[in-house]
């Protein structure tokens, strides 16, 4: 059975481009994840096609809420039959839990928390008044949501060392902000290279632009599969 590291994320405005981009992708390479934007733009049906098509979906809504609405949106996140979804940590213990207790434990869909956005730096948590270094505040909400019964968290690959070591080989790692040596930063923050990401313990690498934006898509995913292998 294939466990592809790599979550291509499909950040595009139509389903007629994410199709397009899945179509030359193929799910033994790579699970697929549907963001705020093109779940926005197109529902559900989507989310279906790209099951259809064989590919395990990372719903990511990041949702963010009182407990009653988030443990009410996860259990129509599980519904849909999603390999994999996201709920704030920073929505605190109450809304971790509910969203733990609403998905059915018939379910399959994995529940993980996001720490402390890729995009942020020290700066930005000075702004919005967080005490810390990034890698304590992530320590500290993914220990929250482990003590919720989460399945794991979203981080940055610099933090998933500590983050391993702490919880364990189960303990689900998904990593965004990864940028291969010669691709543009954009708007992240707190980033790794693939290899860097697998060597600290990643368990799933998150990869949008340097993949969807690649010239061709298809080879760039093959050769980081390749270079993730060969670390393995
Ligand atoms: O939850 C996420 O997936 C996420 C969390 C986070 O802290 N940082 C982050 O970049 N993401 C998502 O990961 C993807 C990264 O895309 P690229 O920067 O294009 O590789 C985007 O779809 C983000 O929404």
């Amino acid at each position: 059975m294939h466990d592809p590291r790599i979550i291509v994320a499909l950040d595009f405005s139509s389903a007629e481009d994410a199709l397009k981009l899945a179509r030359k992708l193929k799910p033994h390479l790579c699970r697929l994840k549907v963001g705020k934007e093109l779940f926005t733009a197109t529902g559900p049906q989507l989310v279906e096609k790209l099951m259809h098509m064989e590919f395990d979906v990372f719903l990511d809504l990041k949702f963010h809420d009182i407990p009653n609405t988030v443990a009410s949106a996860c259990k129509a996140a599980a519904h849909l039959g999603v390999w994999m979804m996201n709920i704030h940590a920073l929505g605190g213990r109450k809304m971790l839990t509910a969203a733990r207790e609403a998905i059915p434990q018939s379910s399959n869909t994995k529940l993980i928390a996001v720490t402390l956005l890729t995009s942020m730096d020290q700066s930005d948590i000075a702004d919005i008044g967080l005490q810390g270094k990034p890698e304590q505040i992530v320590m500290r909400l993914a220990q929250l949501a482990k003590d919720c019964g989460l399945d794991g968290v979203v981080c940055s690959a610099l933090e998933a060392t500590n983050l391993r070591q702490q919880f364990g080989a189960d303990f689900c790692l998904v990593t965004p902000g990864i940028r291969p040596a010669d691709s543009q930063v954009n708007d992240q923050k707190r980033i790794t290279t693939p290899q860097q990401a697998i060597e600290n313990g990643a368990s799933y690498l998150v990869i949008g632009r340097p993949i969807t934006q690649a010239s061709d898509p298809l080879l760039m995913c093959q050769q980081l599969n390749s270079e993730i292998a060969n670390l393995m």
